[in-house]
């Protein structure tokens, strides 16, 4: 028989747990990680998001609580977290989910984590192009980043805030400048853009969503938005219309939502979306599953460009193999070189923004 605890007792005792003091944050999270470990619960990959609480953060956050690759979840923003925590805590999925408020609990954020997720910072009004948002964005960016080569420099890093085209960039100089820079553990995340793409082609083509493959390449903004329509899964044809139709939707998918949104922000629904699938995807590599293919913006030979956006295969360690761009039409091979003239000045202005 199990021995009779005062019910108060345990009462306290579970209040501890919900609202530790500061100081004993970390030492609870891996307790409580253990608690769940001794029930049952399935060991797992611990990942954390930065911007947690935002208008992204916060359903990224539901969906990430329900991957069951996931033990652990870090709930991290400079507001909010602990509002959005006990939400989410409150879904009996298996991983655990802590709470971090602020910079000096951010290193508490970060330590021992698997996989971190970046959707920090300010998003476009309209009017605005991501490029806008460089000022503000590039700071939050620097400063997490910094946090990350300190606290937790083996981690994958999914990078969401825009301006993608640079601050993957910014983040791979504060990397090398903390001597932990590891190309492959750094991506820029695009997955929207390829559904988009993919969902776009399907309503032009009568067919599924889920069944179309569109690979989406170059950069994340406007131009450098490259949708290669002849390489699209199954195998189909486009009438010129329909080739200047989509490849105009697909690069302002983005603007059409802030539009539509009319001052309350840029897309986020579709993102957290699209930020999961890819999450989903960067952990099934970690696992050990084969064939993981995904579009991401990240350090590249597949150009004369430091930095693009291809198909990258995924693995243990991160990007494991780049995938070469294969045959493009001569439409795709003019927007490549508009794309490049774009996205080598912002990946120019990441750089010496560190550099400066
Ligand atoms: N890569 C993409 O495809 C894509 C798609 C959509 C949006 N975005 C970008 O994602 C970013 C976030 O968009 P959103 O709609 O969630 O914005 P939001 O304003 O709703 O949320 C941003 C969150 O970041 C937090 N934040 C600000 N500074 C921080 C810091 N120093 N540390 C931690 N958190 C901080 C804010 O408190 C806020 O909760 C924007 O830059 C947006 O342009 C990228
Ligand atoms: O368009 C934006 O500003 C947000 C994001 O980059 C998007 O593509 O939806």
């Amino acid at each position: 028989m199990e021995p009779r605890v005062d019910p108060s007792q345990r009462i306290a005792r579970i209040a501890s747990h919900l609202h530790p003091p500061t100081s004993q944050m970390e030492e609870i999270s891996l307790l409580r990680r253990s608690d769940c470990r001794a029930k049952g619960g399935a060991p797992g990959f611990k990942v954390a998001i930065l911007g947690a609480a935002g208008g992204i953060g916060q359903p990224l956050a539901m969906l990430v609580k329900m991957n069951p690759l996931v033990s652990l979840l870090h709930l991290y923003d400079v507001v909010n977290t602990p509002g959005v925590t006990a939400d989410i805590s409150h879904m009996n999925t298996g991983a655990v989910v802590r709470g971090f408020l602020g910079q000096p609990q951010l290193e508490s954020a970060l330590a021992g984590m698997d996989l971190i997720i970046i959707p920090a910072g300010v998003p476009r009004k309209p009017g605005m192009t991501r490029d806008d948002l460089f000022n503000i964005n590039a700071g939050i960016v620097r400063t997490l980043c910094e946090g990350i080569a300190k606290c937790c420099p083996g981690a994958i890093v999914n990078l969401i805030s825009n301006p993608v085209n640079s601050t993957v960039p910014i983040a791979a100089e504060v990397f090398k400048n903390a001597g932990t820079y590891n190309p492959k553990r750094l991506l820029g995340v695009t997955t929207l853009d390829v559904a988009r793409a993919n969902t776009f082609v399907a309503e032009v083509l009568g067919l599924d969503p889920r069944e179309v493959n569109v690979p989406v390449v170059g950069g994340h903004a406007g131009v450098t938005i490259l949708p290669l329509l002849s390489q699209v899964n199954p195998p189909c044809s486009f009438t010129p219309e329909e080739i200047t139709y989509l490849t105009d939707r697909i690069q302002n998918g983005g603007t059409e939502v802030v539009e539509a949104k009319a001052g309350a922000g840029s897309a986020t629904l579709s993102m957290a979306y699209a930020a999961a699938k890819f999450a989903d995807a960067c952990l099934r590599g970690m696992r050990g599953d084969a064939g993981i293919v995904e579009c991401a913006y990240v350090a590249s030979q597949v150009t004369e460009l430091p930095f693009f956006a291809s198909k990258v295969r995924l693995g243990r360690a991160g990007i494991e193999e780049m995938l070469p761009l294969g045959p493009l039409n001569q439409f795709e091979r003019a927007g490549l070189e508009k794309a490049k003239k774009e996205l080598a000045e912002s990946i120019q202005k990441g750089i010496s923004f560190v550099k400066k």
